[in-house]
């Protein structure tokens, strides 16, 4: 086994060639013509009734992730009928243990001559997870992997050897794991490197340790006059760009204002780039690539008549649902960007573009094991294509902003500035201040950068890049 997690099977040799010649990547929130894994059949899970069914939940989703390249969220949508707590603690479990993968397979790799098959080295990673790194009883851990194995076609006879394994394994105690250099360990390597030579060594591993910890919850208030108010009834710290952080986990939708509609769930790092467009009241705005419609929601809040369009019908649900909830009101269109064409010019535009969702892996622990063999020119080809298609859409005088969830400067300053020198809009810089945001989030360019290792003490944010373009005539 290595320490690096192997690249999913549905990934190798993935394209981002498109028919047609139309440059199409592998974005985050899967676009509806992007190569699908092939259906797999879920592995038998326990009933809810049985001990240990939130366990075989967690080995269906880490081997999902693991074995056919599916992301948790994809995972969910298949899931085998539970009670939320089980729900809830079965992707918590799979989660800590994808977090933690690096350091699990070292550990794991001394018991082991060959490797065994993927449901024993997954239920291992779990009961190593558990007992090392959330401090449950050796006992109760490897016996719980051992009955959630036993679930699943095929367990039973894998259930010597991860019975064996783990035993050893809590015998050993946890002076092999604490002495592991957590951050390098879990973090894959095609990723540690490409972050080195973005950010360098340091920021890599400042990087890679947020990566570590659960992130925070953050939400958008519907109107910004009632934060602290919210912030009040919430227990919610109101960070200084506006955003509400809760100080206690719990469920979402029974915190109060859930069902009145007046915040969503939105890191604060996202909640930015729609900011970046200014006072949009009255206006007409496009929100290209919407879907779940975070930044949509904050368009419709601050006034706009608001477009929302995404690729995906499924997400598009998701808008209407938000919209629904929160009273507000969009456009929904479902669409190819790179096909559609609009019935007239926009004041605004919010370019959110798919992009390798680098900078949400705090967020998404799946994200790093799926995006091994990324295609990065393919993403960056399709973020072009949509930069320069919805160039065309502004009124004179317009805002466009783009932004990615990337911590790859391929996919965000470098892009800006591939646009900015094709010179079909001016560059405009980002104010720190309006963003109640520190000066150096922003760069002598004008453009917007958040990474997961700002603002260590209050828990970070998402990595994000955001520039802001004017239309001159
Ligand atoms: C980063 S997500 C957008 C997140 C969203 N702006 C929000 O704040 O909730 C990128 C979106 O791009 C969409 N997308 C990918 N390719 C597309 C295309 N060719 N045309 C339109 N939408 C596309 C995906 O379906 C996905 O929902």
């Amino acid at each position: 086994m290595s320490d690096a997690p192997r690249p999913p099977r549905s990934d190798r040799n993935r394209s981002g060639a498109r028919p047609g010649g139309k440059p199409r990547g592998k974005p985050h929130g899967k676009p509806a013509a992007a190569p699908k894994p092939a259906p797999a059949r879920p592995a038998a899970v326990a009933p809810a009734d049985r001990p240990h069914a939130d366990r075989a939940e967690a080995l269906r989703l880490i081997g999902g992730v693991l074995e056919q390249g599916r992301s948790l969220a994809e995972l969910a949508a298949g899931a085998p009928a539970l009670a939320p707590a089980q729900r809830a603690r079965a992707g918590r479990l799979a989660a800590e243990t994808l977090r933690r993968a690096g350091q699990a397979e070292a550990v794991l790799k001394r018991f082991l001559r060959r490797a065994p098959p993927p449901a024993a080295r997954h239920a291992l990673m779990l009961a190593a997870v558990e007992i090392l790194a959330l401090g449950v009883a050796p006992h109760a851990a490897a016996g719980g992997a051992v009955e959630a194995l036993r679930a699943q076609p095929g367990g039973e006879r894998l259930t010597g050897v991860v019975n064996a394994v783990a035993r050893k394994l809590a015998e050993q105690g946890p002076a092999p794991w604490a002495a592991q250099d957590a951050a390098r360990a879990n973090m894959p390597g095609w990723m540690w490197g490409r972050l080195s030579s973005a950010w360098g060594a340091g920021a890599a591993r400042r990087i890679a340790e947020a990566h570590l910890l659960a992130p925070p919850i953050d939400l958008t208030p519907k109107d910004p006059a009632r934060a602290a108010d919210l912030a009040e009834a919430l227990g919610a710290d109101l960070l200084p760009t506006g955003s509400l952080r809760l100080r206690e986990r719990g469920q979402i939708t029974a915190l109060p204002g859930y069902e009145a509609g007046d915040w969503w769930v939105q890191d604060a790092a996202a909640a930015l780039p729609a900011r970046l467009l200014g006072d949009v009241t009255g206006l007409r705005a496009l929100d290209l690539c919407a879907a779940p419609g975070g930044k949509t929601l904050q368009l419709a809040a601050a006034g706009a008549h608001v477009t929302a369009l995404d690729i995906a019908a499924t997400r598009l649900e998701r808008v209407s649902e938000n919209l629904a909830r929160t009273g507000l009101t969009a456009e929904i269109v479902q669409a190819d960007a790179l096909d559609w064409e609009p019935d007239g010019p926009f004041d605004v535009i919010l370019l959110d573009a798919p992009c390798s969702a680098t900078g949400t892996a705090r967020r998404h622990p799946d994200m790093p094991h799926l995006r091994a063999s990324l295609d990065l020119p393919g993403l960056t080809a399709l973020q072009d294509a949509m930069l320069d298609r919805a160039a065309g859409w502004l009124k004179p005088g317009g805002r466009m902003v783009f932004a990615t969830c990337s911590l790859l400067p391929e996919e965000g300053e470098l892009r800006a500035e591939a646009f900015a020198t094709r010179g079909a809009l001016a560059t405009v810089p980002a104010d720190p201040q309006a963003l109640g945001i520190p000066p150096d989030w922003v760069s002598e360019r004008g453009f917007l950068r958040t990474r997961p290792d700002f603002w260590p003490d209050s828990g970070g944010l998402d990595g994000f890049f955001a520039a802001i373009f004017r239309k001159e005539t």
